[in-house]
């Protein structure tokens, strides 16, 4: 059990070790590095059925010695330890839920896969989380799970259902006092900030967006008025780009992130954005009327 002081706390739910960093690093960096802030990670799998971008631990991978779960792990602790996340879990425990692979592959059927668990099930896990650090904001991916892996919209799934049982006081009081989240954001990007990338994309060998020229055939991606916050988290770039190097099994050194800023600075990889989708939004600001922080309009002492 964590002993948490800080005023805001935020949680965040990801499927596999280095979502946090390439979705939401810079955020994570900001706010773990805030003294009136508590950062909860939450990942759900090990990232067992990755690629291995590392010549020489080719052979942790599932097709071989079936080890890359157990070296993810260390790579995520160390990403964590860069963003300044200490408080970092696994949904259920270490090894509880196996990464699930991409949407239709066998992997999908495995027991312990996460495409396969019960949503309710896993989301009592997700419940002790939210009752013990009591956040007022929970962040995660979109019911499409940002772009259609089965474990991002498992985690999604699984965030809605704890969200709503964490509060039911009817529901396992054995896991602590009910606790409501104020403010529920899905993780987005905006279809404007891929066009200014795609010159960077091009450059990479790692392009996973090859053959590509407009943002509106991305499987992914939202205009700027569908994102009600931006969070620009300057100077937390290099914490991004550190904790990206330590998931080298998933981020090749040619990725895009380290060719943009290689191209424009670190600062070019530390504006994310969201989408309130449950809460009162809170004060927003320029053309869009973005919140600029997550807890906009929290009261700190909402527990
Ligand atoms: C960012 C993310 O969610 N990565 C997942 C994803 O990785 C993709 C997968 O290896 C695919 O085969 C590649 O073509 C693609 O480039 C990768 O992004 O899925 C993996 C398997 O479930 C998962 O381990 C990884 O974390
Ligand atoms: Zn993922």
């Amino acid at each position: 059990m964590t002993e948490i002081s800080a005023g805001y706390r935020v949680v965040f739910v990801h499927a596999h070790p280095d979502d946090e960093t390439v979705g939401t690093g810079a955020t994570i960096a900001h706010y773990a590095h805030r003294d009136d802030t508590h950062v909860t990670l939450v990942t759900c799998t090990l990232g067992e059925e990755g690629e291995v971008h590392v010549p020489e631990l080719a052979k942790l991978a599932v097709t071989d010695a079936d080890q890359l779960g157990g070296y993810r792990l260390v790579e995520w602790q160390r990403a964590c330890d860069r963003l300044g996340v200490t408080d970092r879990r696994m949904l259920g425990g270490i090894g509880t839920w196996r990464d699930s692979g991409m949407m239709g592959l066998p992997a999908n059927d495995h027991p312990r896969a996460f495409w396969g668990a019960d949503v309710d099930t896993a989301a009592a896990d997700l419940v002790a989380v939210l009752r013990e650090v009591r956040p007022q904001v929970l962040v995660t991916y979109d019911p499409d799970g940002f772009y259609g892996h089965p474990d991002h919209i498992q985690a999604h799934r699984v965030s809605v259902a704890a969200v709503r049982l964490a509060a039911d006081e009817q529901f396992r009081p054995d896991l602590g006092a009910p606790h409501r989240v104020a403010k529920f954001y899905w993780t987005t990007v905006l279809k404007s900030s891929l066009a200014e990338g795609f010159e960077a994309f091009k450059e990479s060998q790692d392009n996973p967006f090859a053959g590509i020229t407009d943002p509106d055939d991305l499987p992914f991606g939202v205009n700027d008025d569908e994102a009600t916050t931006q969070i620009v988290a300057t100077g937390y770039g290099d914490h991004k780009l550190a904790a990206l190097r330590e998931h080298a099994t998933q981020v090749p050194p040619d990725n895009w992130v380290y060719v943009l800023a290689a191209k424009l600075g670190a600062d070019a990889v530390t504006t994310e954005h969201y989408i309130l989708v449950d809460g009162e939004r809170g004060k927003g600001f320029g053309t869009h009327n973005w919140e600029n922080d997550l807890f906009a309009g929290v009261d700190r002492h909402h527990t």
